[in-house]
């Protein structure tokens, strides 16, 4: 076995730290503070942190081809330009859920922007349920709707040969697959391929690495783990010092390094003063297996 290493590269006391997407062109990790409504990059080699707030909960931020990023933001599809801070809202969802908000979102190897709904928490995991949607940002600025029903839409990536789309409704404790048609962005054929065990807790952010194998957060379980969607078998779980893990990505050189996200928000005194780095940034190294690169909005 290789040796993991597992360190807070930031402490950045989050609300709730998501979206961790390793941008290459400037060796930096971007991610979201939602509540916060907070951009942020973080630069691995000057360790600066740079943000841009904005005037809504942001859930999820992605790489866009024509340069700057899009960002889930309220309700809104939107386009960030960095330098000047300006958002351009590309296109609204749920104009009838006026408690609604974006949560998790990333874009396909085709270059759709996908990100799905939630109505606001009142704490963390309590919510009113089924009040959310799934939803993608064509490159033509078109808005589909997959399905409804959500509770909390979270965690979602594609296999490596493009034809599984695989999501996470968190109060499902599920894991699920569909078969995903690239040139269409059309999904079916729904199935779990994970079920989550009681001490995993509740399923949050995915990402896939090169193997084809699934690494989840796992949300109050303070860990990540790494599934096999095709056994449906839990293959490894590595444990942070944080039990509100949010989500992960891959980043660093050859993206040979884990980013996790987490939360601080719904902790109590107690558990702040054992987990004071909680909303910070994490990176795993030694994990013995590599990311790939996330693909940027084409519109
Ligand atoms: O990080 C997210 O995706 C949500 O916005 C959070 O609110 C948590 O997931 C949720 O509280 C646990 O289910
Ligand atoms: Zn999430």
């Amino acid at each position: 076995m290789s040796s993991i290493k597992i360190e807070c590269v930031l402490p950045q006391k989050c609300g709730c730290g998501e979206s961790p997407v390793w941008e290459e062109a400037s060796n930096s990790l971007l991610f979201v503070d939602i509540p916060a409504k907070k951009i942020c990059q973080w630069n691995s080699l000057s360790k600066q942190v740079q943000q841009v707030t904005v005037d809504a909960p942001v859930s999820s931020v992605a790489l866009r081809q024509s340069g700057g990023y899009v960002a889930t933001i309220g309700t809104k599809f939107c386009a960030l330009n960095w330098e000047n801070q300006s958002v351009v809202v590309l296109a609204e969802v749920d104009k009838d859920k006026k408690n609604n908000r974006f949560n998790d979102g990333k874009v396909d190897p085709a270059g759709r922007y996908f990100a799905g709904t939630m109505a606001e928490e009142v704490a963390p995991a309590v919510l009113e349920r089924h009040q959310g949607s799934l939803y993608s940002l064509s490159p033509d600025h078109h808005v589909k709707k997959y399905f409804d029903q959500v509770d909390i839409s979270n965690g979602l990536d594609w296999s490596l040969d493009h034809k599984i789309f695989y999501y996470i409704d968190s109060l499902s404790y599920s894991v699920d697959a569909f078969d995903y048609d690239l040139q269409t962005g059309q999904i079916s054929n729904r199935r779990s391929v994970y079920k989550l065990e009681k001490e995993e807790q509740i399923p949050d952010g995915m990402c896939i690495d090169v193997e084809g194998r699934l690494w989840v957060a796992c949300y109050n379980g303070g860990r990540v783990i790494r599934l096999d969607p095709e056994t449906g078998k839990r293959l490894q779980t590595v444990k942070l010092p944080v039990d509100k893990t949010t989500s992960c990505c891959f980043g660093g050189k050859d993206y040979s390094e884990m980013y996790v996200t987490c939360a601080r928000d719904g902790m109590d005194p107690d558990s702040l003063l054992r987990q004071p780095e909680a909303g910070g940034i994490f990176k795993i190294t030694g994990l013995g297996v590599k990311g790939i690169a996330s693909y940027p909005y084409a519109g």
